[in-house]
């Protein structure tokens, strides 16, 4: 599903002394079936921007296009109802979207509140948890009896219960381990390729861009300050650092060494196999490195 922001702009407490305008007429295009990162520093309007593509919140100027669908400052709530069953959204906070007695009773609700049976929808329970890492002894526990990760995890499952052709996820990996993280990164990459969904991906974490995203939008003060293919803006060292942002690590290595050797990287690789096979081809051009 393609997504289109027309001169989208949000204005939180309107009309009160505290008011915040934390979109300033955002216009871009997310394309359908591609993985989008969304980054920034803190309070650039990350979160606010990712929150229209679910309706959680509607712009207070311009709109937005999800595939067949609008959100305007004018749309009812049934219509954003219709537009949820198909855009699907884990939050930075997973606490804030579990709120069922049992694990296994907040996975299949959304599938159940949009009509699907409880019997189909239990069948795909085993392979939902399986997907993302949690042991079925915890279905019948409380969810917040659950660790931080293993919550996410199971936020991350009732959403993929709903089969979703838009996903968005607000800092993902926030809190993980190293391995939990990359645990999250593959079960995400998996599911995009089996299901060609539309993923946008809000985080600060540069290595997990570079280790998932085909897109980056950089915000900054609430407008989109750089945008394009992900491997384009690491390419674009010095404006990222004017934004408060840095390369992932292993960029940086091959940055350093391309600087130092004078051997221009033909294009950046941003997988750390790729870009140990250009180290090596630059160690062979300076024997100084
Ligand atoms: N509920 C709110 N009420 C008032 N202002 C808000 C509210 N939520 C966010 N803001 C303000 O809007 C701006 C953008 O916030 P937003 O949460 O979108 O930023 P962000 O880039 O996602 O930040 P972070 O990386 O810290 O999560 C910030 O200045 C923030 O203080």
């Amino acid at each position: 599903m393609r997504i289109v922001f027309e001169k989208t702009s949000y204005t939180y407490m309107e009309n009160t002394p505290l008011e915040k305008r934390a979109l300033h007429e955002v216009s871009t295009t997310f394309p359908s079936g591609e993985i989008i990162a969304v980054i920034g520093r803190t309070g650039s309007g990350k979160s606010t921007l990712v929150q229209h593509i679910n309706g959680l919140l509607r712009p207070s100027q311009g709109k937005v296009t999800i595939g067949e669908r609008t959100v305007d400052p004018k749309t009812k709530k049934k219509q954003i109802q219709k537009l949820r069953e198909n855009v699907g959204m884990v939050f930075q906070y997973p606490e804030h979207q579990l709120f069922e007695e049992t694990v296994e009773k907040d996975i299949i609700f959304g599938p159940l509140n949009a009509g699907t049976s409880e019997q189909q929808i239990k069948k795909q329970v085993p392979m939902l948890i399986q997907r993302v890492g949690l042991d079925e002894s915890l279905l019948h526990q409380s969810p917040f009896h659950l660790s931080g990760g293993q919550m996410r995890r199971a936020a991350i499952a009732g959403v993929l219960a709903m089969n979703p052709q838009v996903l968005i996820l607000d800092e993902p990996t926030a809190s993980l381990d190293p391995k939990g993280k990359q645990e999250i990164i593959e079960l995400l990459k998996e599911w995009h390729e089996e299901k060609r969904l539309t993923i946008i991906i809000v985080t600060h974490d540069m290595e997990e861009v570079a280790d998932i995203a085909s897109r980056a939008v950089v915000m900054h003060d609430g407008r989109i300050a750089m945008e394009g293919h992900a491997q384009e803006i690491f390419e674009q060292q010095g404006r990222l650092e004017a934004l408060g942002l840095d390369l992932p690590p292993r960029l940086k290595v091959l940055s350093y060494i391309s600087v130092k050797t004078g051997v221009p990287f033909s294009s950046w690789s941003l997988s750390p196999e790729k870009a140990a096979t250009e180290v090596n081809a630059s160690r062979k051009g300076n024997k100084d490195v």
